[in-house]
């Protein structure tokens, strides 16, 4: 396989590595990745996360092992494993869909290329809704955003994070709230990271501080990414989201939804039918990083910790995709069929 170079992601001189999520932003440390059990841990451990980028992820070691000479039925079996990493986002079933169809179809040989091109694809699809999604933020605009959804998340410019910044590079003077995002702090950590890398002004905020802002009037537009969107265009996405667009709805703001087409599970009718991943208890009684390991709730407090909440597509203003924005008609039309 190419080179290839992402912010979080790289294959260079045939190896893939992995920049460690967890323990961004204060330590930036890049992580050999050589085998199937190494990529499961990483992504459930979230070092490497988002949608798109852990799809990406597991398809490039995919590539890497048949690069290596691995055997097809040792590749489908990784391709199985890899599928089962996390249950929500379906980047990354759809992603092993196409390298196993390439495998199946053309043997090992022909992997390395698919997976340098759902690389390639991912940022083309990152430009397009950047690009598409400038157009709806006007000057001057408060955006609130939740998670993270950039080039942390994806391998290109990202979604609703690059949105805001294709509106920030062209001047519009935007600001962002940015939700810290609890349990793992995506937003706290690598979204304000993220806007200190694109020098765009923002505002880091709890969750819980976020109607107040809608109620007075702080907030033009929130925009969030997706791990998972059904035909009927309810969508999966960080544990919060669903909070922020009822809220938002209340609040008559505008809320929209950014992804690339790959979030589409044209095989899901509605959000009832997306899997939630339900994540470990420690997350929620104490947070840990490389800023430390602290546990502030008793050690056996019972936890409820859905990693994704599910928002109807009633509460969406509109689905900002690389293939077009779309309102509640289109939607309700069948367009997510189409794409
Ligand atoms: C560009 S989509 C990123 C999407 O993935 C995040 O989840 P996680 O941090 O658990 O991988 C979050 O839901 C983002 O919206």
């Amino acid at each position: 396989m190419h080179d290839l170079h992402a912010t979080s992601i790289k294959y260079q001189n045939n190896k893939l590595y992995v920049l460690d999520q967890h323990q961004l932003p204060l330590v930036e440390n890049w992580l050999a990745c050589e085998s199937v059990d190494a990529m499961v841990a990483m992504i459930r451990k979230l070092q490497i996360r988002g949608a798109p980028l852990i799809g990406i992820g597991a398809s490039l070691l995919l590539g890497h092992l048949a690069a290596q000479g691995v055997a097809t039925v040792t590749l489908q079996s990784a391709a199985e494993i890899l599928r089962a990493a996390r249950p929500t986002a379906v980047n990354l079933m759809n992603n092993l869909d196409s390298m196993l169809g390439v495998l199946n179809a053309s043997g090992p040989a022909a992997l390395p290329a698919e997976a340098e091109r759902l690389f390639h694809e991912d940022v083309v699809l990152c430009n397009a809704i950047a690009t598409l999604g400038a157009d709806l933020i006007k000057p001057n605009a408060n955006i609130l955003t939740h998670c993270n959804t950039g080039s942390l998340a994806t391998v290109g410019v990202g979604t609703a994070i690059g949105v805001i910044n294709a509106a920030h590079q062209q001047g519009k003077g935007i600001h962002v709230y940015v939700d810290e995002t609890r349990p793992l702090l995506q937003g706290g950590r690598l979204t304000a990271w993220e806007m200190k890398q694109l020098g765009i002004p923002h505002t880091l905020i709890c969750d819980n501080m976020a109607a107040l802002l809608m109620r007075d009037g702080k907030v033009d537009c929130v925009l969030v990414g997706a791990d998972r969107i059904a035909v009927n265009g309810d969508f999966a996405n960080k544990v919060g989201t669903y909070s922020l667009a009822v809220n938002a709805h209340y609040h008559k703001v505008p809320f929209y939804v950014v992804a690339p087409n790959t979030t589409v599970d044209i095989d899901c009718m509605t959000g009832a039918g997306i899997p939630i991943e339900e994540r470990a208890a420690a997350e929620v009684r104490g947070v840990s990083g490389s800023f430390g390991d602290v546990c502030w709730s008793p050690n056996d407090t019972p936890v409820f910790n859905p990693a994704f909440d599910v928002t109807p597509a009633a509460l969406v203003t509109g689905w900002v995709l690389d293939k077009g924005i779309f309102n509640q008609a289109k939607i309700a039309e069948g367009v997510l069929k189409t794409l």
